[in-house]
């Protein structure tokens, strides 16, 4: 089957779309994959829903924001869609939608993904998989992360030695252990680029740390870092996930831009070694994706704390399109009710499904 995936990130600079083919228990081909960049009115529209969704909490009438922003969500799709099939020369057989998290409070079960897939299927005359968070927190789990069950299929397509480990770098940062015995350890080890992000942005100085040149030019302050590193989630073990907003950056109005962004860019490596050290085994390899592998300061912090970490485009797969692909992944093995959550990657008791499939409605009826 040809499957297309939308992945719409924390780090709101896009959509991504991916095409693969896949029965959802192999990867046999990447095909086209395309970032479609969301146009400045709409990325407003998102970032002010989710600061509307922050407030709101989950609790009463949902903000009316999050309508406006659903359809910059559902037009940048379509967009992304256009240029993906058009490059493929033909639609897709399935789609995997993920949609754009405006909240995250796995504890309440509560996860908050706007977009809408009956409207996708609609206009792409494509069956859509959506919803795929939401069986596993029904069910006890995290909702997050999603992706283990993709990384372990790369593994297999690549004949990686276990153990490996895949970290993705978006806007948080999560990690899939897959051991000896295949199995699966996944958690969210803390942000990765989205308060570098943040402050770079606040500051008028571009979207993001462009080469990881700021925080090459800062100093770390390290209690600053001790005191981020203090964070309850660092004391979990375990299944575990993050929203994007659940770390503090109010203490860097004190500090130099390039101090903060070195400090940030510090804590995200500490962080992701903390979670290395949790891991029942040394993994031989870190297979390293996400937008941050692109920023050579992050990768060589990580490097000096990890060992050996290559980027995920080094191994011949697509870095930037991982979460895309995962998506496409996922929808073809919602389709056939195969598991897409395990109990070491969500804390979900058992194996589960998940996902809701949108058929196109009839043109003319
Ligand atoms: N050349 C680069 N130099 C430094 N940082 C970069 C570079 N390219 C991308 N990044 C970082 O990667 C981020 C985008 O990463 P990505 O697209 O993987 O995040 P996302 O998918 O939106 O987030 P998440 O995985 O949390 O949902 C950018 O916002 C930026 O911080
Ligand atoms: C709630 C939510 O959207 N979480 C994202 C976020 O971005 C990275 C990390 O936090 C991960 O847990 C998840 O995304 C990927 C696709 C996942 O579920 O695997």
């Amino acid at each position: 089957m040809l499957v297309l995936g939308f992945m719409s990130g924390t780090s709101l600079d896009g959509v991504d779309a991916a095409l693969i083919e896949t029965d959802g228990r192999r990867v046999d081909a990447f095909a086209p994959a395309c970032l479609s960049p969301f146009e400045d009115a709409e990325r407003n529209l998102i970032q002010h829903a989710t600061a509307e969704a922050l407030k709101w909490n989950g609790y009463g009438a949902p903000p009316a924001s999050l309508c406006a922003a659903e359809a910059a969500v559902h037009e940048a799709h379509l967009r992304a869609a256009r240029e993906v099939v058009a490059a493929a020369g033909r639609l897709p057989d399935l789609v995997g939608f993920h949609g754009q998290t405006v909240l995250h409070r796995p504890e309440r079960k509560l996860t908050v993904q706007i977009g809408d897939a009956q409207a996708l299927s609609d206009a792409l005359g494509v069956p859509v998989v959506a919803g795929m968070r939401l069986d596993d927190l029904a069910a006890g789990g995290q909702g997050a992360p999603l992706v283990p069950a993709y990384h372990a299929a790369l593994a297999e397509k690549l004949s990686l030695e276990l153990p490996v480990a895949f970290l993705n770098l978006g806007g948080v940062a999560n990690l899939t252990f897959i051991g000896a015995e295949r199995e699966l350890i996944a958690f969210d080890t803390g942000p990765a680029n989205g308060l570098i992000d943040q402050i770079v942005q606040a500051r008028g100085a571009g979207r993001f740390d462009e080469g990881g040149r700021l925080a090459a030019a800062g100093v770390v302050d390290e209690d600053v870092l001790a005191q981020l590193l203090s964070h309850d989630h660092f004391r979990g073990t375990g299944p575990r996930s993050l929203d994007r907003y659940d770390f503090p950056l109010d203490w860097a109005d004190a500090f130099s831009l390039e101090n903060a962004v070195a400090t940030l860019t510090a804590f995200t490596a500490d962080s992701v070694a903390l979670a290395a050290r949790s891991l029942p085994q040394a993994p031989g390899t870190w297979v390293v994706c996400g937008g941050g592998c692109h920023n050579p300061v992050l990768m060589e912090a990580l490097s000096e704390r990890l060992g050996n970490c290559r980027k995920a485009d080094d191994l011949g797969l697509r870095s930037d399109f991982v979460e895309a692909e995962a998506m496409a992944f996922l929808a073809a093995r919602s389709a056939q009710g195969l598991p897409l959550t395990y109990p070491g990657t969500t804390g979900v008791p058992a194996p589960l499904t998940g996902g809701t499939l949108y058929h196109p409605a009839l043109i003319g009826v």
